[in-house]
């Protein structure tokens, strides 16, 4: 996964209703904007969030660096630096809360609030991530899905009916959302960007193999399975 804009620096632009609120045990950072983090700390935090929900799933209320360090196979000082980088520090013998990690990295990576999400292209890729019900849970809402193509139109996938990319500006316009999904092609991808941060889009996930060159006050992530398989090959032939 690559980011192009904004390079997560989300003290860029300041999503509407983001909470102030920090973590009660001192852990407030120095103002409410989200730290600047290299992309690998953030990958990071997204994974030790991930492992920490399981963790409170199952009862567990405080955790220590090595312990939560070898669920994701981080060491014990990368997380310490992590946590430390984002205002959080353990308590000798103690660990973790893992409350107030969950509080305080969701605050960071924007999950302690709802996003409301737009997809824009429903074929094979938008199908299946239309159907995916893991989004909410982060705070992620799949609130409306475009496509242009007539058997398309007018099914229900996932609880949304598909609508027609025409009516993208009037569905939008009043409330337009904090997040769109471009899972359309190439061709199209850049068009129909410019729409959605014309709407007042301020992020946009995008599967389409292009770079889409938009404002930088425009957050842009860009999935690229094939280059996370040429990654893994790399990274295969450098282990073997
Ligand atoms: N990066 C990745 O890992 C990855 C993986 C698979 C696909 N992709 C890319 O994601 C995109 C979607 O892939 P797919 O397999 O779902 O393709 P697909 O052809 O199955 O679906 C594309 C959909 O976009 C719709 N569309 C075209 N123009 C549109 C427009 N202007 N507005 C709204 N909808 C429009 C089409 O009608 C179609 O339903 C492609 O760009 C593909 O290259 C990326």
């Amino acid at each position: 996964m690559t980011a192009d804009h904004a390079n997560f620096d989300p003290s860029s632009k300041a999503p509407a209703g983001r909470p102030g609120d920090c973590p009660s045990d001192g852990t407030r950072s120095t103002d409410d904007r989200p730290p600047q983090l290299p992309r690998p700390a953030v990958g990071r935090l997204s994974l030790y969030f991930r492992e920490l929900h399981r963790l409170k799933e199952s009862g567990t209320s405080t955790i220590n660096s090595r312990q939560l360090g070898q669920l994701v196979n981080v060491s014990a000082a990368v997380l310490r630096r992590d946590l430390s980088a984002i205002g959080t520090t353990g308590r000798r013998g103690v660990g973790y809360s893992v409350d107030t990690l969950i509080q305080r990295i969701g605050e960071v990576l924007g999950s302690s609030q709802n996003w409301e999400v737009v997809l824009i292209g429903v074929g094979s890729l938008g199908d299946a991530l239309l159907r995916y019900r893991g989004f909410s849970r982060l705070g992620f809402e799949l609130t409306a899905a475009f496509d242009i193509d007539s058997s398309r139109i007018g099914t229900t996938i996932g609880g949304i009916k598909v609508r027609h990319a025409q009516e993208m500006e009037s569905a939008l316009k009043d409330r337009p959302p904090n997040l769109a999904i471009l899972a359309i092609p190439a061709e199209t991808a850049a068009e129909v960007a410019n729409q959605l941060v014309a709407l007042g889009v301020s992020g946009l996930l995008n599967f389409a193999p292009v770079t889409l060159k938009l404002s930088p006050r425009v957050a842009v992530v860009n999935v690229d399975l094939a280059s996370e398989l040429q990654r893994l090959a790399f990274a295969v032939q450098s282990v073997q």
